[in-house]
């Protein structure tokens, strides 16, 4: 194929051409670009599939734009979108296809993985968690004794929680409000403990999501359910079908657990976990939102994955926002990236892409194996607006670090009240500029503030972020949103030569903790860590009543 990596990055004539550019506009006020031009805004945003990025009050200019978008030539990046979409097998540590896009592509598409179209398989499952879902939802779906269910339990964690806990806080408004849903996925029993406390196991269902079916935390909380259950239905087993469905890869580990697998909705290894919440990990999202809205969800989706496909990089959303992030933290040496949502049903969005971006990008090996002689993913973090303005705001406004946010806002709300929807959209508007324009010492002294208070109260201004304007938040715009981040996720690890698709990260630490289980379960066992960790376990040790 023809996306193997490319030269050295640094060495490329796009990047020495951004470090150039970097040297004669790093330094630049956004006030001199806004007053330089009046057409700024208007130069610098998108308008496409109902969603209005503004990205003008970045630290860029025209010729910015342009060297990034060589940049991105130079990485290939057309090729490796076809690439993906193709079904070719760019997670090249795993050998697998990448092909999240092929969930929520039309009935009539075909995509190729080893010689076989999947999506008939994709639509042959969603066909079958339609049923299930319309059943449970219609009250037609019995428990043990009988009674309709009346609560879902999501049990998963990482890829298997965070897109469906995320997905129904979202989606909450267009949710069934006769169904409780709960999500279990911390190994802590506390977790278990307080989301069934109120719940009686005969109107109780629950999802077993995990694509590997061998996640301790997933397995440990899943026997714990099964236990819980059938110590409220009087002990006998056969409660179990009516009571439990597995979502999973795993057909095996599903049938040593003792689920049906009838009672089983599958994905497939070319789904990664954190891309996995329109797959059937979306299970207890379609039960939340009726297969309707999960299909409208779907479509968002798609919608985006075509945008993201056939639009030139010009006006490409997910290209965009990505080569910004690129910019901001190879030459600008930014750290992190706040997103922040003004729209309280999307207060999980940002823990959700904490995994979907840094799962994918904290990586310091690129393709060829090589250590990387630059910065990879930013940190992501943030909360729903207007809450984080009264708490971290201030250092984003005036600490040292050089925050790249990206606002979130929608017009209409779906819960319109007076005058919420103004003064959420004023502060959100108001947050843009104040990080842009700042407040300069003369104009804080000709408010006629002390002088000794006068540095406190300068806002040097120059603070990058993009706005993001919609109409109103529906599960179709939530697809879109998602998948532009995950396309802009993809951008960023071609421009730096990552595989995005692997997570070798996450294991070091799951397999000591396994060597540290019955370290923990013996009184005596013999130690041989370090001295700080062998302490600890005989701490533990003592302190365990
Ligand atoms: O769905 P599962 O196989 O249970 O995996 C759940 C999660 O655990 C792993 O540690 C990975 O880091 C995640 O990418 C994954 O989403």
């Amino acid at each position: 194929m023809t996306t193997s990596p490319a030269t050295k990055l640094t060495s490329t004539a796009a990047w020495k051409d951004l470090t150039t550019q970097f040297e004669l506009i790093g330094k630049k006020h956004l006030r001199d670009f806004f007053a330089e031009d009046a057409s700024r805004a208007e130069k610098f945003s998108v308008e496409a599939l109902g969603l209005l990025l503004d990205y003008s009050k970045n630290r860029i200019d025209s010729e910015t734009m342009e060297r990034l978008f060589a940049l991105a030539e130079t990485a290939n990046l057309k090729q490796h979108i076809e690439a993906m979409f193709n079904g070719e097998k760019i997670n090249t540590t795993e050998d697998r296809a990448v092909l999240h896009t092929a969930l929520r592509a039309p009935q009539d598409a075909v995509v190729m993985v080893d010689g076989e179209n999947v999506v008939p398989d994709v639509h042959a499952v969603l066909d079958k968690m339609t049923e299930f879902c319309n059943q449970v939802r219609s009250g037609a779906w019995k428990g043990q004794t009988g009674k309709s269910i009346r609560n879902v339990v999501n049990i998963g964690i990482g890829g298997s929680d965070l897109g469906p806990v995320m997905a129904y806080e979202a989606l909450k408004h267009y949710s069934s409000r006769e169904l409780t849903f709960r999500y279990v996925s911390n190994v802590d029993g506390t977790d278990f403990a307080e989301a069934t406390i109120d719940l009686d196991p005969a109107e109780t269902l629950f999802v077993v999501s995990s694509k590997t079916f061998t996640t301790l935390e997933t397995m440990t909380n899943a026997r714990t359910a099964r236990q819980w259950l059938l110590a409220g239905l009087g002990g006998d087993s056969s409660a179990v079908a009516k009571h439990f469905v597995a979502v999973s890869t795993n057909a095996e580990k599903v049938k040593d657990f003792g689920i049906d697998t009838n009672n089983m909705f599958i994905f497939w290894d070319w789904v990664g976990g954190r891309y996995s919440m329109d797959s059937a990990i979306g299970l207890s999202t379609m039960l939340a939102i009726g297969p309707g809205h999960f299909r409208d969800l779907l479509a968002g989706f798609h919608e985006m994955d075509h945008h993201f496909r056939t639009t030139p990089f010009e006006q490409n959303l997910p290209v965009i926002m990505a080569l910004l992030t690129v910019w901001y933290v190879n030459f600008f040496d930014a750290k992190t990236i706040a997103v922040l949502p003004y729209d309280q049903y999307l207060k999980r969005f940002p823990a959700y892409l904490q995994q979907l971006t840094m799962e994918s990008n904290g990586k310091s090996t690129t393709l060829a194996g090589d250590r990387v002689s630059y910065d990879t993913s930013p940190i992501y973090w943030g909360e729903p607006g207007t809450n984080g303005q009264h708490s971290f705001y201030q250092l984003i406004h005036q600490g040292t670090h050089l925050i790249p946010c990206d606002f979130i806002a929608f017009a209409n709300s779906l819960n319109p009240l007076g005058e919420h929807q103004d003064y959420l959209l004023a502060n959100v508007i108001a947050q843009g500029e104040a990080l842009a324009m700042g407040k300069t010492k003369e104009e804080v002294e000709a408010e006629g503030t002390n002088a000794d208070l006068v540095p406190h109260r300068v806002f040097e201004g120059n603070r990058p972020s993009n706005t993001i304007m919609i109409d109103r938040l529906t599960p179709s715009i939530l697809g879109k949103l998602i998948a532009m981040y995950e396309h802009n996720v993809f951008v960023q690890g071609v421009i730096w030569q990552l595989d995005s698709f692997d997570q070798w990260g996450v294991e070091l630490g799951k397999v000591l903790a396994q060597k540290i289980i019955p370290e923990l379960q013996s009184a005596d066992a013999e130690l041989a860590h370090d001295s700080s960790t062998n302490q600890l376990i005989k701490t533990y040790r003592k302190l365990k009543a």
